[in-house]
């Protein structure tokens, strides 16, 4: 390491805790960071770079002096991770910071840190991690919305005030600017942080928040916008005199509207009372009357002449906000729009009146009956997973089966990993894999007997929350007729005369497989390779580095987690069914890969 970068880190720790630290952390003068092993360093494969300073809860009470190392070029040219979280270190955050630019994470929570947040952070591009927590920083926030990639921004318990700037909140997961001095309108977080990301400042108003902005707020805005002071006592008549016209324009259409509509639905209900069709969903039929046509512009799925007499028949599981005395009638009103075909029948995406949006999975054809059907959905209804997502409401008559649940705004586990968006990180994928085996072990575990497996288990199926939490989709839909049927499409490998396929294992070899492609990023099936012996094969050769995504690698990921978390997955997609472990095992597995995870973020290195 050269001597340039030593004597800044020096100098560095010497403000930060006073001469005492030097020797308990072995950083000596006379000795190299990198190849002398000083407390908290780690660095590049060469051992000649400096990559990650670690000097978290050490009880240091001197003063942060960031400037000292990022005015030092192949320091700033090198470090990406700096953290000092958990001290009682003072002082602020230097200008200086915006030439660190390769930093990843910065972690300066639970400190004693003060002042205005330079607006240089902006410059950090790299920056995916930015905990600034539990300090007395104080002023406005510099606006980070350049920071694409950035995934976590944790800012609660400071004095930070003035409004909250725009963030880029497409690739945030953990956000968090609760108890400050925020004001104004809250941006559009896309439903992806819930009011406890905004508590404890007065002064916020609008969505997550359960508090409308005052309308001088409004006035406000506009105001700026218009850069005047405000309209003359004229504009103000002339504005009112519009308005009323207006008003007057808007009734008479209406109740043009109003009577068009009273004539079409007596015109409509004299055709339904001559109907024969007795499916409550159908699919738009290709429109002759202009009548049909209004109806499927509105929604992919239609009403026919059943809907009256089975509106008590939806039966609702569990009772949020978004379907309280949810009415099978209003799901069919509401427009719909088709999301996929899969393998138990169609799925649509219904906007309720109510402005929530849900699911509906139309089933195909089961050979189950409805009363079987409705024990396993009532019993699916009680499970009580936060990785498990079970169904809000289902109907159920001897046509058609409905099921109702929650629309995942973060879309599929598929999506994040194939699609286009970039900066999917190790702890994210690690924290993802941690929850669905959470999840599974509870339900081959907890729930009924023998347990429930899911039977279709896929990236696809596994959903993100609008906070990025992991569910599992499609629970229990796999019915006991359809068990043979549906374990012939998970694992290729068929155990030789070993009597009948478990499918708890069979959910094992699916876990497996979504873990393979967490690790490698790729498909499943890709140019007709199988992803689960394509892995077995590398290995085979002991080429295991080059499975791995590179996305993981230049992401800075232990090696030895990514080999570990490897070794699970290889267990799970065993061809034996009788050698892989139980869901049990293997969450025990991932979560203790996930905690050394952890702890080497705030320990060591
Ligand atoms: N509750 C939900 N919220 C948001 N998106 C969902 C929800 N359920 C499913 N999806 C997404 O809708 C798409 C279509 O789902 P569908 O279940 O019809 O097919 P699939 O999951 O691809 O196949 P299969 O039924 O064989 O599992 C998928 O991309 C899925 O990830």
């Amino acid at each position: 390491v050269e001597e340039e970068v030593k004597s800044s880190m020096i100098s560095f720790l010497a403000k930060l805790s006073g001469q005492q630290s030097f020797s308990t952390l072995n950083w000596k003068a006379d000795s190299d960071p990198c190849k002398d092993l000083w407390h908290g360093v780690a660095c590049d494969s060469r051992n000649v770079s400096v990559r990650r300073i670690f000097l978290d809860r050490l009880d240091l009470h001197g003063t942060l002096d960031v400037a000292i190392l990022c005015s030092s070029q192949p320091l700033a040219d090198s470090l990406m991770i700096l953290s000092l979280a958990g001290n009682n270190v003072s002082g602020g955050v230097a200008d200086e910071v915006g030439n660190c630019k390769q930093l990843t994470r910065l972690y300066l929570g639970r400190n004693q840190l003060s002042g205005e947040l330079p607006s240089s952070l902006a410059m950090l591009n790299n920056l995916k991690w930015l905990d600034l927590s539990n300090n007395k920083f104080s002023g406005n926030l510099p606006g980070l919305s350049r920071i694409s990639g950035l995934n976590v921004f944790l800012a609660q318990n400071n004095n930070l005030s003035g409004v909250i700037p725009g963030f880029d909140f497409s690739n945030l997961y953990k956000f968090n600017v609760s108890f400050n001095n925020f004001n104004g309108r809250i941006p559009d977080v896309h439903g992806r942080f819930s009011e406890d990301s905004f508590l404890g400042n007065p002064e916020l108003c609008d969505q997550p928040l359960q508090k409308n902005c005052p309308i001088q707020n409004l006035d406000q805005k506009t105001e700026e916008s218009n850069g005047s002071k405000g309209p003359s006592k004229d504009q103000i008549l002339m504005y009112s005199g519009y308005a009323v016209l207006g008003l007057v324009i808007i009734l008479f259409v209406l109740y043009k509207l109003c009577t068009r509509k009273k004539t079409q639905k007596a015109e409509a209900s004299s055709k339904v009372a001559s109907s024969s069709d007795h499916d409550v969903f159908e699919k738009p039929i290709n429109g002759s009357s202009s009548e049909q046509k209004s109806v499927i512009s509105r929604s992919e799925i239609s009403v026919n002449s059943e809907s009256g007499m089975v509106s008590q028949s939806l039966i609702v599981l569990k009772q949020p906000v978004a379907v309280n005395e949810l009415r099978l009638e209003d799901l069919l009103r509401a427009p719909a729009e088709m999301l996929g075909r899969g393998k138990y029948g169609s799925l649509y995406k219904v906007k309720l009146d109510n402005g929530k949006t849900v699911v509906v999975k139309r089933i195909k054809a089961l050979a189950t009956s409805s009363h079987d059907f409705k024990l396993k959905m009532e019993t699916l209804g009680q499970v009580k997973h936060p990785n498990v997502l079970s169904p809000l409401a289902f109907y159920c008559s001897n046509q058609e089966k409905l099921l109702v649940y929650e629309f995942q705004e973060n879309g599929s586990l598929f999506k994040l990993l194939h699609g286009e968006s970039k900066g999917f990180d190790w702890s994210s994928r690690l924290g993802i894999a941690a929850s669905i085996a959470d999840g599974l072990a509870f339900m081959h575990q907890e729930v009924g007997e023998n347990g429930i497996a899911h039977g279709n288990l896929k990236s696809s199926n596994i959903l993100l929350s609008y906070n990025m939490e992991a569910r599992i989709s499609e629970y229990g839909l796999m019915n006991m007729d359809d068990d043979q049927l549906s374990l012939s499409s998970a694992s290729p490998h068929r155990p030789l005369g070993s009597g009948l396929p478990n499918a708890l294992k069979e959910d094992v070899y699916g876990f497996g497989v979504i873990l393979l492609e967490l690790l490698t990023g790729k498909l499943v099936k890709n140019d007709g390779i199988d992803l689960a012996e394509w892995v077995q094969s590398v290995v085979r050769e002991e080429w295991t580095g080059e499975v791995f995504d590179k996305e993981l690698i230049s992401d800075y990921a232990s090696e030895e987690r990514l080999v570990n978390l490897l070794r699970v997955a290889i267990k799970c997609v065993h061809r034996s069914q009788e050698a892989r472990p139980s869901m049990n095992q293997v969450a025990l597995m991932v979560n203790t890969i996930k905690e050394e995870e952890e702890r080497s973020l705030i320990y060591d290195v």
